[in-house]
């Protein structure tokens, strides 16, 4: 079920719960007043109808006790055309025989009692009142009927009127109409009122529901709106601050994650940059130069040019750590490696490949040129005069040097022409520069 379908349905039920209590009471009310209504209406009818029999009862006892038919034909003609809702008027005598009759009455001799008898029907009310001695004068007493019903105490006769009720049937459909209508108008203010209190909760609970969705969603920008929290204000508010957190939440936790990653690419550069570079001299470690090396070896090949390479190793370093101390012989090579970085080209590739052994490649460099530099780097150094709690410390240093072959493979072969030349320069009593022989060309091949 999707957010709008959920929305109908809280709306629908909070429709109900506003409405059902309104639309019951209606109900009730409604059913209440009709009946009651009804009630009144049909009693009132009884009362008037009752009424008129009494009024007739006492115009007819005369008749009655005289027995005048005559008479009785004419009270009753009269009293149905004085009353147009009479629909028959009749005058029953002690006997219980009729005596006048207008329009049309019906009933059965049980009917003709000593009081008075009310039948309400659908369309009509039938009314039997019987007729009293006290109702004729002194002065009238004769006539045999008469004189015998005084004698026995019973009526002198009976009248029966006959009431049309359709006029009552027609005011009460009216006040259905009425009622219905009134109920009608009444329902549907009660439905406007039930939707707009519905409304009043599932409109912010709506609006709520789709911020909280989009937070869900990943939209930490998604906040409830002031003017559209209405009564769930203090929902609307407590989203928002829960989005406030999760939102700062999370930025500390990219900010943490970029810090960090901030930091490894840092440690990454310096275990590259330790990896690359020599920390005592700043000059390149054997890995980086051993990479520039194998390109500048391909180069030469490639193009034809001279390449040349120096090896470097401090006379008696031993010594001199021995004598001064690891931290003196730490400034020595620190010193050193300035020495080569002052006195060769920029091109030149210059190393510490470890102990007290440099190297020095030189591109385009024939072994003549090579040979000077190495030269004048054992001169400088031999010229230093590092100065330490009041004695100098000297420092002297052999070379070998060694031009790329055609025949030379990689860099290594031309690495140990070069450490052989260093090794003859140690031989040959150290602080000087011993250039390599060319490799020996390969013996014949055999005589075909
Ligand atoms: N202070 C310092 N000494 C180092 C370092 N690396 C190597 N050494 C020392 O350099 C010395 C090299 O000694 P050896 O290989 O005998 O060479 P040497 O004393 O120079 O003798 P020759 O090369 O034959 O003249 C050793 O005592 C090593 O401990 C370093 O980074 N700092």
């Amino acid at each position: 079920m999707n957010l709008a379908q959920q929305n109908r349905r809280i709306a629908w039920r909070l429709w109900w719960a506003a409405a059902l209590p309104a639309l019951l009471v209606l109900l009730v009310l409604a059913l209440g007043l009709v009946e009651r209504h009804r009630r009144d209406v049909t009693a009132a009818w009884q009362q008037r109808a009752v009424a008129s029999a009494h009024q007739l009862a006492a115009s007819s006892a005369f008749a009655l006790f005289a027995d005048n038919r005559e008479a009785m034909e004419r009270l009753v003609e009269a009293t149905r055309a004085s009353d147009a809702q009479l629909l028959g008027v009749a005058l029953y005598g002690p006997d219980q025989r009729l005596r006048g009759l207008s329009g049309l009455v019906r009933i059965t001799p049980a009917m003709l009692t000593d009081h008075d008898l009310v039948t309400v029907g659908a369309d009509d009310i039938v009314v039997v009142a019987p007729v009293r001695q006290h109702m004729v004068t002194g002065d009238d007493w004769f006539g045999p009927v008469g004189e015998a019903a005084v004698a026995a105490g019973a009526p002198l006769g009976h009248v029966v009127l006959r009431l049309d009720l359709s006029g009552l049937q027609r005011d009460r459909r009216a006040f259905w109409g009425w009622a219905l209508a009134l109920a009608v108008l009444a329902l549907a203010v009660a439905a406007v009122l039930a939707y707009r209190i519905a409304a009043s909760v599932t409109q912010p609970l709506a609006h709520i529901s789709d911020v909280v969705l989009r937070i869900g969603q990943g939209d930490l920008t998604a906040r409830a709106q002031p003017r559209r929290r209405g009564i769930l204000e203090p929902l609307g508010e407590g989203v928002n601050a829960m989005a406030d957190a999760v939102a700062s939440h999370q930025a500390q936790l990219e900010q943490r994650v970029q810090d960090a990653t901030q930091e490894l690419r840092r440690q990454k550069d310096e275990a590259e940059r330790l990896v690359r570079v020599d920390l005592l001299t700043g000059l390149a470690t054997r890995r980086a130069f051993t990479e520039q090396a194998q390109a500048e070896v391909l180069r030469a090949h490639r193009y034809g040019e001279p390449l040349a390479l120096i090896m470097f190793d401090l006379d008696h370093f031993k010594a001199i750590n021995d004598s001064h101390g690891h931290a003196v012989g730490d400034m020595v090579l620190a010193g050193f490696g300035r020495v080569l970085a002052a006195e060769l080209r920029q091109v030149d590739a210059i190393a510490r490949l470890g102990g007290e052994e440099f190297v020095a490649l030189m591109p385009r460099c024939d072994v003549a040129a090579a040979r000077q530099a190495a030269e004048r780097v054992r001169a400088v150094a031999e010229q230093q005069r590092l100065q330490h709690h009041g004695h100098s410390v000297v420092l002297t240093v052999s070379a070998g040097v060694a031009l790329l072959d055609p025949r030379d493979a990689g860099w290594e072969t031309l690495l140990a022409r070069a450490d052989a030349a260093l090794y003859e320069a140690k031989r040959g009593g150290r602080n000087r520069v011993v250039v390599a022989l060319p490799p020996a060309a390969p013996p014949p091949g055999p005589r075909v």
